[in-house]
């Protein structure tokens, strides 16, 4: 059985465009049995072939709303009618089958899971500098001019909590990546829970 502290749930947050999804992809594929997600709930129908507690767990709006009365949820939200929402137990869950669970949020969500019952490891991924993070989330070409100014937005907000004290327990600057990936995979891993100094960023006035 793998020590506790590997099992402790990871909170991974940091800005748009910092590199979370790069780490991560690379972290599930060096280790595919380590780590996990958990289940979402949700109202919404059951598509064909899916199966209740894979992609999701299907519940009623009664039943979700009744969750939601019992503080079952860390976070919750409310799409097209249909509600979702990640339930603690559900977190817990990936611990018992011996996978670490990550949980990829924004400063919002790091703000419902610091008012909930789950105590996680917080990382928080940074760029070097905040022109670094304009560049990538341009050069990354996968949205509009009007998304990336709304993302850098959203951004100055996540660096301007990271930066508040004890908010975090370790940051990662992704500057070089393959460095980055080793002090973050040594933290994913348990292993350590020493990250880097939180860099001068720069972050112009708005
Ligand atoms: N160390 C790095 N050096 C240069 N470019 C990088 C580095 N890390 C990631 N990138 C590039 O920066 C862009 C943003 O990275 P990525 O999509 O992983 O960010 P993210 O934090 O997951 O963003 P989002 O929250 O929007 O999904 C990508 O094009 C990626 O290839």
């Amino acid at each position: 059985m793998p020590a506790l502290e590997t099992l402790r749930p990871l909170v991974l947050s940091g800005p748009s465009g910092s590199g979370k999804s790069t780490l991560l992809k690379r972290l599930f594929k060096e280790h595919p049995d380590r780590f996990g997600f958990s289940v979402s709930h949700t109202t919404r129908r059951k598509r064909e072939g899916e199966e209740d507690g894979v992609a999701y767990h299907f519940v009623s709006m009664q039943e979700f709303e009744s969750m939601i009365e019992r503080k079952e949820f860390i976070e919750h939200a409310m799409f097209s009618g249909n509600r979702y929402g990640t339930s603690i137990k559900a977190v817990d869950d990936v611990a018992t089958t011996g996978k670490r669970c990550i949980l990829d949020i924004d400063s919002q969500g790091v703000r419902l899971v610091k008012a909930s019952h789950l105590d996680p490891f917080y990382l928080f991924i940074t760029p070097p500098k905040y022109s670094e993070l304009v560049k990538r989330l341009t050069g990354r070409g996968t949205e509009t001019e009007e998304a990336v100014a709304s993302r850098l937005a959203a951004a100055k907000g996540e660096i301007r909590y990271a930066q508040e004290p004890g908010v975090h327990d370790a940051v990662v600057v992704n500057d070089d990546v393959d460095r980055a990936y080793r002090v973050f995979e040594k933290i994913a891993l348990g292993e350590s829970t020493e990250g880097d100094p939180f860099p001068d960023l720069e972050v112009p006035e708005d």
